[in-house]
């Protein structure tokens, strides 16, 4: 939808309509605020299209035969392999086959205007927009310009790299075809989650990681999914670097890769996936046209690009975390305090007031969606170290009645990290079959501040693998 008069004045200018901008939008509009939203790819962004939900899309499938398969009984049942197509068709299904009209309509009940085009500062409160067939147009902004306009792939810069057509995370969210050899450049949760899902559609998989697997989480945890993707007949090379990229005469990719002993080898594949991470879309957003440059710009806990008081940032364009539901928590946070601004209200400064990005701190949760799946929130023993005087981790396996149950012979590890002066948890860690819906139970503690004493009170039914909180706090003496 293209508003009758796009031109002119609005409270609010959100640039980027993924997740993250139409929620600042949404936000200032129940606020009372008239507000605008500008978008030069598809409404909805990454995460609708080829990131969270075509992704998980690809893997769902997968674990959901396993799972089958872990239970006597349903596995007599299951003796096929994944139907591709349908996989495909599912995954279509969940990206509107990249058609936005459900959001544009979206955005028109939430009386959120919409204008397509490329946008970029031209001035203080100013933006320009350039339609994508029409003449550029200004915008004026009353009360604030909000950057929401994600991130870019970070391509490493391997020699013979640039020269060939590899996959980026988009291409490979949205192919519809399997690849028979399929390498993979990077080991975060992008590279690993996409590994399980084309090697379990068929793909023989092969992984480069530079350093560990799922370097950023717990290393117990990182090592089952490791085991796990190498069960499954996936190669994983550790601590092995890529030097040197070659399309060959017969279309494949050879990749010249060298490990930590300095040992090299070569590796073979019909496609090369790379996904080594992602970077702040800043740059060509005029920043300098109000004295910003991109890569020098803070942020603070209220979203507010500091020296301004009128420009903001959120979600993977701020970079703090990239991470959808986190992305929107700073969305929400920066409509209420536009909105209370634009009221002649006050800011509150305190840890966890509705104007304090609090959460990014102390509970982020993240979930890596491979089977096992790894669940995290908070703070991990070393950084809780550092901000706590006294702490401790408790760990255990996930052997419970409810695991037992949940899949026949069940592995699975959890860990929960105590701030004793408070005792109350400050991060918690699952790995294991099904254990991404017990986050928000750690979530809760975290963000809750739940004494332990109180937390004792808060009984698992039975039998359910929540029952581990039990045995977790059992474990630490309660
Ligand atoms: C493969 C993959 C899987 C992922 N899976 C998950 C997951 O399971 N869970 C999770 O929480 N996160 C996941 N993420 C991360 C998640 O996709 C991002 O954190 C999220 O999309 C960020 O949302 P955003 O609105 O900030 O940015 P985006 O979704 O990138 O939206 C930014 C929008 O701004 C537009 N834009 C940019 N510049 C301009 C301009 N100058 N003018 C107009 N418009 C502009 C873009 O076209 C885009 O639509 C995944 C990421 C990848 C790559
Ligand atoms: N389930 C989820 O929530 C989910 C899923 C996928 C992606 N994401 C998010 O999307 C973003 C992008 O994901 P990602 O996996 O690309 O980023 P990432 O930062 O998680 O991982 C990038 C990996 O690439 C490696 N790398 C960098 N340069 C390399 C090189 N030259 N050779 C080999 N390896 C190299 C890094 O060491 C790192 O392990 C992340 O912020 C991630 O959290 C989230």
């Amino acid at each position: 939808m293209t508003p009758s008069s796009p031109r002119g004045d609005y409270d609010v200018i959100v640039i980027g309509a993924g997740a993250v901008g139409e929620n600042v939008a949404d936000r200032a509009v129940k606020g009372g605020l008239r507000a605008v939203l500008i978008e030069a790819d598809l409404v909805g962004g990454e995460c609708s299209y080829w990131a969270c939900m075509p992704s998980k899309a690809l893997l769902r499938p997968g674990a959901a035969l396993s799972a089958a398969r872990r239970v006597d009984g349903s596995k007599q049942a299951v003796d096929g392999v994944l139907d591709v197509e349908a996989v495909f068709r599912r995954r279509d299904s969940f990206t509107s086959h990249w058609d936005d009209a459900g959001q544009v309509e979206w955005a028109e009940q939430a009386n959120i205007d919409l204008i397509r085009g490329v946008a970029r500062l031209v001035g203080e409160r100013t933006v320009e927009v350039t339609p994508p067939d029409d003449e550029p147009f200004t915008l004026t902004a009353l009360n604030a310009v909000v950057l929401a306009t994600g991130s870019r792939p970070v391509v490493p810069p391997i020699d013979g790299l640039a020269d060939i057509p590899f996959w980026g995370t988009r291409e490979a969210t949205s192919a519809h075809d399997v690849p028979g050899r399929l390498a993979v450049l990077g080991g975060g949760v992008a590279g690993t989650e996409l590994a399980q899902a084309f090697g379990r559609l068929g793909s023989q998989v092969t992984v480069i990681a530079r350093g560990k697997l799922l370097g950023g989480f717990a290393e117990q945890a990182a090592s089952r999914v490791l085991d796990a993707l190498r069960a499954e007949n996936i190669t994983v090379h550790l601590d092995t670097e890529t030097t040197a990229v070659h399309w060959q005469p017969d279309g494949s990719i050879r990749l010249e890769v060298t490990d930590q002993d300095g040992d090299g080898r070569q590796v073979v594949a019909d496609r090369l996936l790379v996904s080594t991470g992602r970077q702040s879309a800043l740059d060509q957003l005029g920043l300098d046209s109000v004295g910003l440059a991109p890569d020098a710009i803070t942020i603070d806990n209220h979203g507010q690009v500091t020296g301004t008081d009128w420009l903001f940032a959120v979600g993977d364009a701020a970079g703090k975390v990239q991470l959808t539901h986190q992305g929107k928590y700073e969305a929400r946070i920066v409509g209420d305090v536009i909105v209370t601004r634009a009221k002649g209200g006050q800011i509150d400064d305190n840890l966890w007031s509705r104007h304090l990005m609090t959460a990014n701190s102390y509970a982020v949760p993240h979930v890596v969606f491979t089977d096992p799946a790894i669940a995290a929130v908070g703070l991990a023993p070393v950084e809780a170290a550092d901000r706590f005087d006294r702490t401790r981790t408790v760990e255990l396996e996930i052997a419970v009645a409810g695991s037992a149950l949940q899949a026949d012979g069940y592995s699975g590890w959890a860990r929960v990290v105590v701030d004793e002066e408070r005792r109350v948890i400050v991060g918690a860690t699952f790995v294991g079959q099904d254990v991404a819906e017990m986050l928000h139970s750690a979530t809760i503690a975290i963000v809750g501040e739940v004494p332990l004493e109180r937390l004792w009170h808060a009984v698992p039914a039975y039998p359910t693998m929540s029952e581990i909180w039990l045995r977790l706090l059992e474990k630490y003496g309660m």
